[in-house]
């Protein structure tokens, strides 16, 4: 870890050390003084929030620029209007009033009028009253001179108008936009001055703050007599938080600027667009329900409504005597906005949240490796390739690369569901979800184990058998606590991914004879960036070499002040392997959920997140729900994903049949059409017909979202080998599995070395462990074979690789390996020797046999297993002995093949160290002679 000091990071900000500080107050990031060390993530933290912070201090600048500008037209317009008689002065000044951008306190107001505010604001309450009498009694006298005065005004105003013409003309296509509007305001608050008193009331007298661009008209001017100093707007109106209407006429471009003041950068915003959108009471509203946290981003349909709305703007405006010309303004002015929209779309992209570094380069057509360098250099992020970002993130390395990003939701469905919110007193106490995460090898799953296996209450029949993704467990006082049990962070960031935030509480299992590692700070910052509480549990106290202590105080280090320490953090020293001090921990844990008071309404139709999902032969889609509200009940309908369906049956964890299942509480639904994705939100629909139509409209949505990402598809050798015939100077992108660190980085090597001018060879990951679906995923995205070198998918990552058309070639020898891809390199594949999976058993029981050997007593997971195929077993995902088999038994009969479901016994030949939980894969291979594919597209 680098130490970086406060007073370093202001130097690197160009800021001082006391600003930095408070930065990282509001980060909640605890530093003292200047001197104070800050760790990786927080310094990373901080510069994202740094970039954040200064692009919104640039904008308010860009910002004050237009008003000024406008302040200047206005005051010009006053001037022009100060040499004609004295009436038409009055209105101009009047224009001027309306035309002065909302003199809020960020748009650089000066300190006099400050100053008179204050002083004023004492008194508003008093004169406002007194204006409201005022002009009671002046409205009866008023009225009926009000419409000859109104026509008179309006005739002015058109004068007016006139006098503004070449400050209208300096401005752009939009200002034009604003001046109709204004001048519509102008006649109204012509009228409405005409029924005004004309002399001064104390009230009547403008405050200096609300109609500051009234002074320049009036200052040193003589005075015309006629027109007595006629308030430019009455006090009432500004005194008080009353809809300002005269603020309100200087800005209707606020409403199209909403949605054209994204120009971060200045793409796109064209010279004397008023920029200044963002300032005035009415630029927030005007902008609609903007989703996002910044409202700066690029929303289509608020453009759209912009331009319509500016359209009847200016047709109300005009009226009979300013339309020809304004018509042609008008469609000058759509012409503009709808070139800059083009232009804009050319450089938006629509991401969602989280998508992970590769996806993102594919969207940006850069390699992903020059955003992985971007996030180290300039955010100090280390990201992988693989590695989801947030929003912020995301939206940060866009506009680097000259993309503007937008946040795409999924299938729009909250739009789509009645948010039935729910009252008090209907909320009753719901169990805590807790998702268990750490570094590899710490421990997580021997916890997961040792509750599930420890809480089981006695009696339960056969305890919890099925692995659904999830589990509750009771304590002996009833208490209950809803385990995730899918360990590891990319479980919990895949369904954040998709918006289902369920967990409530952390546990960050820390190994007590290692330290924090990588994937500790990980979770660390999953954990805050979810907003979720950790609890620390230290495990593996039961070893010589185990320090707590160490981690505590590592763990200070990343930000996860422990109670010891004065934080808030609660922590358990515990021993996965033994139990001791679990059962503290799930105390720990019901104490956490007692003070996030956790609550549901188990009364109400139900709605969760898909935990797990996958096809069952026998019972079709299946999918692991966590109810999060409401009771979900058999018979129900229900919307999940793309999806609909009726419950067909409720199983629990011990797979026995429910009938229903409240808050917090995980079952596996049968009855779906589909399966959907974890972190797919389920909801349960009165109408089964709307269902289905949520779930055609959903699925249209995907399918149109799909279409417009720029898919990349999968490649294979096959392919590569044909582009290299074609002569196309090509890179061929390799992601290598080893079982150990030492080989993958070996193979990597070897394979890079092939790289020559024409072909290159890119590993874009290199990992250790079995073949997983995500590995299959990150294959698809970058367009990647994968290279296993003695390892083996996984039965769900297989399926991945057929469904996505991933090829995955498995190596025992490295240098077969790099024979096959320098021969697919140079165009010279050899036959392609194909591998036919016949069946897999996994080893419930040895036996040792004397003279035989080790008998293991298998249950046929799938296929057939058949005696003539050569077997390899395969523990932990990882290869560990290819051979034949030497015995094939059911009871005591050697038999020749057996199916899928049934229970024999194997010996394999030569191999005696058969372990419980050993997976044994019967294959055979083929010769197979090669064709070459045509390239497949996504
Ligand atoms: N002595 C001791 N060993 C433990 C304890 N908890 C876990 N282990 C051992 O640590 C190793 C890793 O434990 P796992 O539970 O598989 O760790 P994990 O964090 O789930 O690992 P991954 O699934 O690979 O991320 C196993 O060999 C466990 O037997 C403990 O409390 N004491």
């Amino acid at each position: 870890m680098t130490k970086v000091r406060v007073s370093e990071l202001a130097a690197e900000f160009g800021i001082g050390a006391d600003e930095v500080l408070g930065l990282l107050r509001t980060m909640d990031i605890t530093a003292r003084n200047p001197a104070s060390v800050l760790t990786d993530d927080q310094v990373a933290r901080a510069r994202v929030r740094w970039e954040r912070e200064k692009r919104n201090r640039t904008e308010p600048v860009v910002a004050e620029k237009a008003p000024a500008k406008k302040k200047a037209v206005a005051k010009k317009a006053a001037e022009t209007t100060e040499a004609k008689p004295a009436a038409k002065k009055k209105v101009a000044a009047k224009k001027a009033a309306a035309a002065e951008p909302e003199p809020a306190p960020d748009a650089g107001a000066d300190e006099p009028v400050k100053t008179t505010r204050r002083r004023r604001a004492a008194d508003v309450q008093k004169a406002e009253e007194e204006a409201a009498a005022a002009q009671a009694a002046a409205e009866a006298a008023a009225a009926a001179a009000e419409a000859e005065r109104a026509e008179k005004a309006a005739r002015e105003a058109e004068e007016a108008a006139k006098a503004a013409k070449l400050a209208e003309e300096q401005a752009a296509a939009r200002a034009r936009a604003d001046e109709a509007e204004r001048l519509r305001q102008a006649e109204l608050a012509a009228a409405r001055e005409a029924a005004q008193p004309a002399p001064s009331t104390p009230a009547a007298e403008p405050p200096k703050a609300a109609a500051p661009a009234a002074r320049p008209a009036a200052p040193d001017a003589p005075r015309p007599r006629p027109v007595p100093p006629a308030p430019p707007r009455p006090r009432p109106v500004s005194g008080l938080n009353l809809p300002p209407r005269p603020v309100a006429s200087a800005t209707p471009g606020g409403g199209m600027g909403g949605g054209r003041r994204d120009e971060r950068g200045g793409s796109g915003g064209r010279p004397g667009a008023p920029a200044g959108s963002n300032f005035g009471p009415n630029a927030t509203p005007s902008s609609g329900p903007r989703r996002g946290k910044k409202g700066k981003r690029v929303d289509q349909e608020q453009v759209t409504a912009n331009i319509s709305r500016t359209m009847r703007q200016m047709g109300g405006a005009t009226g009979k005597r300013r339309g020809v010309r304004d018509d042609s303004a008008a469609r000058e002015e759509l012409a503009a906005m709808r070139a800059e929209i083009a232009a804009r779309e050319k450089v938006t992209i629509r991401v969602n949240e989280f998508i992970t570094v590769s996806e993102l380069a594919e969207s940006l057509k850069v390699p992903a490796t020059q955003i992985v360098a971007f996030a180290f250099k300039h955010l100090g992020l280390m990201v992988t390739i693989n590695q989801r970002m947030d929003f912020d993130q995301i939206e940060l390395i866009a506009s680097e690369f000259g993309y503007i990003a937008v946040r795409e939701e999924d299938y729009a469905a909250s739009a789509e569901e009645d948010e039935v919110k729910d009252a008090a007193e209907d909320l009753k106490p719901r169990p805590p979800v807790v998702t268990i995460m750490g570094h590899v090898d710490h421990g997580k799953t021997s916890l997961l184990d040792y509750i599930r296996k420890a809480t089981v209450v006695a009696g339960e029949a056969g305890g919890i058998t099925q692995h659904i993704g999830a589990y509750h467990v009771s304590l002996p006082d009833g208490r209950q606590i809803t385990f995730l049990d899918t360990p590891g962070h990319e479980a919990f960031t895949a369904m954040r991914a998709r918006g289902a935030q369920v967990t409530d509480i952390v546990v960050l299992v820390v190994a007590a004879d290692d330290a924090v590692m990588p994937q500790t700070i990980e979770a660390i910052s999953h954990a805050k960036n979810a907003g979720v509480p950790i609890i620390v549990a230290i495990n593996k106290i039961d070893l010589p070499t185990a320090n707590a202590m160490k981690v505590r105080q590592d763990l200070l280090q990343h930000g996860v002040v422990l109670e010891d320490f004065g934080g808030t953090t609660l922590a358990s020293e515990i021993s996965a392997k033994k139990g001791t001090g679990v059962k503290e921990l799930l105390e720990q844990i019901l104490l956490q959920a007692e003070i996030l008071d956790l609550k549901a309404n188990p009364d109400r139709r139900a709605t969760g997140s898909v935990v797990e999902a996958q096809l069952d032969q026998g019972k079709g889609a299946v999918a692991t729900i966590l109810v999060q509200n409401g009771t979900l009940k058999v018979g129900d309908d229900f919307i999940c994903g793309l999806h609909s369906g009726r419950v067909r049956a409720l199983l629990d964890e011990r797979g026995k049949q429910v009938k229903e299942a409240g808050p917090a509480v995980p079952v596996q639904v049968l009855g779906l059409t589909g399966v959907p994705m974890a972190g797919d939100q389920f909801i349960v629909v009165a109408d089964a017909q709307e269902a289905r139509e949520i779930a055609q409209r959903r699925e249209r949505l995907d399918r149109e979202a799909k279409s417009r990402r720029t898919a990349k598809g999968a490649v294979s050798l096959e392919d590569f080998m044909a582009s290299a015939a074609s002569g196309e100077k090509r890179q061929l992108k390799l992601l290598i599995k080893a079982d150990q660190g030492g080989p993958a980085e070996a193979l990597a090597d070897a394979l890079q070395q092939l790289s020559n001018e024409e072909v290159q060879v890119e590993v874009v990951a290199r990992a250790v462990g079995a073949v997983t679906e995500s590995d299959i995923l990150l294959a698809k995205a970058s367009g990647a074979i994968i290279i296993g070198f003695h390892v083996r998918p996984d039965t769900k990552a297989r399926a991945a690789a057929d469904r996505e058309g991933v090829e995955i070639k498995l190596y025992r020898i490295i240098y077969e390996a790099v024979a096959d891809v320098k021969a697919a390199l140079e165009g010279l594949l050899r036959p392609e020797e194909k591998e036919v999976v016949f069946g897999e058993a996994e080893v419930r029981e040895t036996f040792k046999v004397p003279k035989i050997g080790v008998i293991a007593g298998c249950s046929v997971r799938s296929g057939v297993i058949n005696r003539q195929g050569r077997a390899r077993v395969i523990r932990d995902g990882i290869e560990v002995y290819d051979g034949t088999i030497g015995s094939l038994r059911r009871f005591k009969d050697d038999v020749k093949e057996v199916k899928e479901g049934y229970e024999c016994g194997i010996g394999i030949e030569n191999f005696n160290d058969l372990k419980v939980g050993d997976v044994i894969e019967v294959y055979r291979t083929e010769e197979v002679a090669r064709t070459l594919q045509p390239a497949s597209a996504g």
